[in-house]
């Protein structure tokens, strides 16, 4: 099967950090991908990702930085699927920056953000997402 959720991450070290949502995406039996794109360095490769999710199958982008975490509200900009930030823990302001870089969207570009390193919890709304439409899922969900 494709997958339905797309999981961005700003850089290679953030991976271990999205290891709580693939996890529980791997428990709810929900096809993922992972991707490193980082819109400070390579804008254009997260637009084009971003721009094509929905033709690719993907339902819901799960996005994870610290620090000036514009990631999330980039991706926002460019696709009309739900997003689920998650502010990581980095630098010297414990993730309170990319907290409020994330969750501080304008009306009509929301990023459902989740806590500081709340990965777990990306997991567990991109599954409830999914379970509107997969009824199996949602039983799996209430399991
Ligand atoms: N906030 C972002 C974005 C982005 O918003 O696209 N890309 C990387 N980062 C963050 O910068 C920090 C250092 O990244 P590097 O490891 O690439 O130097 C990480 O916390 C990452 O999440």
């Amino acid at each position: 099967m494709s997958p339905t959720v797309g999981i961005l991450v700003g850089s290679d070290a953030d991976l271990t950090s999205v290891e709580g949502c693939t996890d529980r995406l791997d428990g709810y039996g929900v096809e993922f991908e992972v991707e490193v794109r980082d819109v400070h360095t390579n804008p254009e490769s997260v637009s084009e990702y971003a721009g094509t999710a929905r033709a690719r199958g993907l339902k819901v982008l799960i996005c994870a930085a610290g620090m000036a975490a514009h990631l999330a509200g980039t991706v926002a900009a460019r696709t009309d699927l739900p997003v689920i930030g998650i502010p990581l823990s980095a630098g010297t302001l414990g993730g309170f920056d990319a907290l409020l870089a994330t969750v501080q969207m304008p009306e009509g570009s929301p990023v459902a953000t989740v806590a500081i390193n709340g990965a777990a919890n990306a997991a567990v709304l991109a599954a409830q997402i999914l379970a509107l439409s997969d009824s199996e899922l949602a039983e799996r969900l209430e399991g």
